[in-house]
């Protein structure tokens, strides 16, 4: 032998490569960076029991040969011996995590596809062991056609067997059966090799395995995901209603008081119809919020909500987007800013501009109060059969609207502006457990806190600014103050605008403020009818959805719905994506491309409804 073997260690993160690599090499290493990537290059000397000495290198985890991120590149071409002046691997050591068999198998079979000469090692058995999984190594060894060994790293259980394999490991030929296999026929292949090779699962491990049968089944597994989210959104309404009576009591009596207190002028009229109606109509939707939350963070620590992932990962690909932009996309749920900041973790370019640019239409919980405001208003409390009710539905299909536009528009850009391929997604699915209380109600407090805090500064803010522009100047006797008023007067240019789609002029004056903040619309409306309605309606404070309903149709508040679900009016999403993308370009498209989708709806949801007589 002219020059000495390499031997690489290969699987998933977390395999345990590294500790294995450790406990191999002990403290012989060599650490450096691959040339142009400040991807971490860890070599080491190991010594076979054969006594021939072999140099061991510990490769970054992956997912796949096909890569997606950096590490993933590093540690493809590293086996193939794309680096100059470094040759490929003489052996490769692939490291399963024993009690992750069946995820840890998809990557292994790609890897033996190869055809190198290849020894598995088994790790992490006693993490398995724990779990109650018995795991045969030798009816793996059957169907992988390699050695199996298994190992305990930081124990340092099984690495002089570990050892023995890598010295004794020959060239194979994977059969064409192996080389020919795609994504989707490794996985199914990995479920039958991993049910083949566990002897025995405590009951707890055979009921999350049957668990996961029923809601990972393609067509079940989507039914029940439908229900759950359905139920949440039911619930939203259902509960809060009492809580959200609740603060409307609260804030009318403080309406009152303030009223009773001072002598009328413009600083009652600014604590009253700005402040009070303003911020306070908004406020009420805090109960709604946290229900919300209460089920999204208990699905998150459940371990459901990455089986709900791993249900969508089909349709996702389908409509050419990775299942890597779903952590995303969910995160938008809450809020696209976190949601645009968490594309960092999509390596693909064109793939992560995609996610950022549908990322907005996920329903975040800043247009709940405006969905809420106007279904409560005009959508009437019925139920429509099996304890379904009606607004509830109407909610639901609301966030549907959202998803699907983001579809279909991931499916155009995908095949137009951010052409690509598709690439694949492996997510490892967390064990099932009980949510936690006490982290329950931490996260419950942070979302409701987030809320509170843009009530007090940007919604207050805004509707103060409003306030401002409703009341100058003042109207002369017999006028309405809204018309005489600056913000009247902005609001009828942008209505001429707004007036083919059935917006009049006070949701059109409702949509400059909403620019800063969703939200906001809902109270610039509390604020410019409580403005509008001056002092003799204002016997006593009037519900926001009372006055509502007395100034608009069905069909206007319908495409006010329509218009809100596209519509990209947040400008920290815009500076976000600004800086996400580096320049202007993709937030004008946003903009340009959400601002159309949102007059195309609002107009046919306007006019169809119109037509149909509601
Ligand atoms: N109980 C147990 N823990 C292990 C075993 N092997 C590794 N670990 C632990 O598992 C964790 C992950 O191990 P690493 O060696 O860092 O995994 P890796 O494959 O190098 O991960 P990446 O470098 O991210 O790809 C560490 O905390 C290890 O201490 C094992 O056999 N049993
Ligand atoms: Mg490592």
């Amino acid at each position: 032998m002219s020059r000495q073997r390499k031997v690489a260690l290969v699987g998933n993160p977390n395999a345990g490569k590294s500790a294995l690599f450790n406990a191999l090499t002990g403290a012989r290493q060599k650490i450096a960076n691959y040339p142009g990537v400040t991807v971490e290059r860890k070599s080491g000397r190991l010594v076979l029991p054969t006594g021939e000495p072999v140099e061991m290198t510990d490769l970054p985890g992956a997912y796949s040969l096909d890569a997606t991120s950096p590490d993933e590149e590093v540690t493809a071409k590293v086996i193939a011996g794309q680096f100059t002046g470094e040759a490929a691997p003489d052996v490769l050591v692939v490291v399963l995590d024993a009690s992750n068999l069946e995820q840890h198998l998809v990557f292994a079979q790609e890897v033996l596809a190869l055809g190198k000469p290849t020894v598995v090692a088994l790790n992490m058995v006693d993490l398995a062991e724990r779990d109650g999984l018995v795991i045969d190594p030798a009816v793996l060894q059957e169907e992988l056609g390699v050695r199996v060994v298994s190992t305990v790293a930081v124990r340092r259980r099984g690495l002089v067997e570990l050892a023995e394999a890598i010295a004794s490991a020959e060239t194979r030929h994977p059969g064409p059966g192996l080389t020919a296999l795609g994504a989707t026929e490794r996985r199914v292949a990995a479920h039958a090799m991993a049910d083949a090779a566990i002897l025995s699962e405590s009951k707890r491990h055979r009921l999350h395995a049957r668990l996961d049968k029923v809601l990972l089944h393609p067509w079940f597994g989507f039914l029940i995901m439908m229900a759950v989210f359905f139920v949440m959104f039911q619930a939203v309404f259902a509960w809060a209603t009492p809580f959200a009576d609740a603060l409307d009591a609260g804030a009318s009596w403080l309406h009152d008081s303030v009223k009773a207190a001072l002598p009328p002028g413009l600083l009652r009229g600014l604590l009253t119809d700005g402040v009070i109606s303003g911020v306070g109509a908004v406020i009420v939707f805090l109960p709604q919020i946290v229900i919300l939350f209460a089920f999204i963070l208990a699905l998150e620590a459940s371990g459901y909500m990455a089986r709900a992932a791993f249900l969508m990962d089909r349709m996702m690909s389908f409509v050419g987007l990775s299942g890597r932009s779903f952590i995303p996309l969910l995160s938008s749920f809450a809020c696209a800013i976190p949601g645009i900041m968490a594309t960092r973790s999509i390596t693909d370019p064109k793939d992560r501009l995609t996610t950022i640019l549908i990322a907005p239409m996920m329903t975040c919980s800043a247009r709940l109060p405006v969905y809420a405001v106007i279904i409560g208003a005009f959508i009437p409390n019925t139920a429509v059969g099996g304890g379904v009710h009606l607004q509830g539905l109407v909610l639901f299909a609301l966030y549907v609207a959202g998803i699907v536009g983001a579809m279909v528009v991931a499916l155009v850009l995908r095949s137009t502006v951010t052409k690509g391929a598709a690439s694949g997604f492996i997510m490892e699915l967390p064990k099932y457990q009980l949510p936690r209380l006490k982290d329950m109600a931490l996260g419950l407090w942070q979302r409701a806190w987030i809320f509170l805090r843009r009530a007090g500064g940007i919604i207050f803010t805004v509707t103060v600014v409003l306030w401002v522009l409703l009341n100058f100047p003042q109207a002369k006797p017999g006028e309405s103050q809204v018309d005489a008023s600056i913000a009247g007067h902005i609001a009828n240019g942008l209505a001429v605008v707004v007036e083919p789609i059935g917006f009049n002029r006070d949701m059109a004056l409702a949509l400059i403020p909403a620019m800063a903040a969703r939200e906001v619309a809902v109270s610039s409306l509390a604020t410019t009818y409580a403005v509008d309605a001056g002092d003799d309606e204002d016997k006593q404070a009037v519900e926001l959805g009372d006055r509502l309903k007395g100034r608009w149709t069905l069909p206007m508040a319908l495409a006010f719905l329509a218009w809100f679900v596209f519509a990209p009016q947040c400008m920290s999403t815009i500076a976000v994506t600004r800086r996400e993308t580096n320049g202007w370009k993709w937030p004008a498209f946003m903009l340009a491309y959400l601002f159309g989708l949102a007059y195309i709806a609002a107009g046919a949801t306007y006019w169809i409804a119109v037509s149909a007589g509601l």
